[in-house]
């Protein structure tokens, strides 16, 4: 089964009503590949601006979510919540919630459990941090992180879950992994899933590239065999977001 190529935008904390309406403005007349699924991940209080101007065929996403469906959670936002304004994907375990906000891989495997609950689609990010990677322990890392959310969730769930190797050294760096970086720890993925859960899901789940892409970069690295997408950060935040969902024209 070919995997759907993935594209999705990490708003990240930026962006403003105007600014966000001018950029989907841009993505809305813009020429996109109509074979590449499409995801932009807004902050919280504009998934309802972006939601709701976005063009059909292109989705939104919460750049994250608490494990509650309601409650006295002072400062949290619900998946239900996110889906009742549109939201149709939630990214989790963002390596910026992991080391800046201390969240655990417990704790991120639960998100997702109830993020698929809530019929959110989950976009898992997964990735080692630059002393990680000279120790030579990528790979334990990021099965760390892997087999949390493997123990929490069902065989199909797997079905709505992208994983996003984000290594955290390439992000926002300029610090591109080369296309045979990301292609080494991305067919290791897959070999993990094929051991933990089944050759099914590791041969359908999509295995997308995070870190410093750019329209610069995309081409060589969407070659890799086992690259089946991106998730980008800065370069979303620019009409020309659109060359990299292009990137396998
Ligand atoms: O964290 C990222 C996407 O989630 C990547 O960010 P940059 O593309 O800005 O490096």
């Amino acid at each position: 089964m070919a995997r759907t190529f993935w594209v999705g935008g990490n708003f990240k904390m930026n962006g403003n009503s105007a600014s966000l309406k001018e950029l989907v403005a841009s993505f809305n007349a813009a020429e996109a590949d109509k074979n590449v699924e499409v995801v932009l991940a807004a902050p919280f209080v504009y998934v309802p601006l972006v939601a709701s101007s976005l063009r059909s065929d292109w989705a939104v996403a919460g750049e994250n979510c608490y494990v509650k469906a309601s409650g006295a959670f002072t400062g949290e936002v619900s998946p239900e919540m996110l889906k009742d304004v549109g939201a149709k994907w939630v990214i989790l375990g963002h390596s910026e919630r992991r080391n800046i906000l201390g969240e655990s891989d417990e704790f991120t495997a639960e998100k997702t459990v109830k993020a698929l609950e809530a019929g959110l689609k989950v976009s898992l990010c997964v990735g080692e941090l630059l002393e990680e990677r000279e120790a030579g322990i990528t790979q334990s890392v990021v099965e760390r992180q892997l087999d949390a959310v493997v123990k929490a969730v069902k065989e199909e769930d797997w079905a709505n879950i992208v994983i996003a190797y984000e290594p955290v050294w390439a992000i926002g760096t300029g610090k591109v992994a080369t296309p045979e970086q990301a292609q080494e720890v991305h067919a290791n993925i897959r070999k993990y899933l094929q051991k933990a859960v089944s050759a099914k899901v590791a041969e359908e789940t999509r295995i997308v590239y995070g870190g410093s892409v750019s329209p610069s970069n995309c081409v060589e690295a969407a070659k890799q065999a086992d690259v089946d997408g991106f998730l980008v950060g800065g370069a979303s935040l620019k009409p020309e977001f659109v060359k990299i969902v292009n990137a396998t024209q």
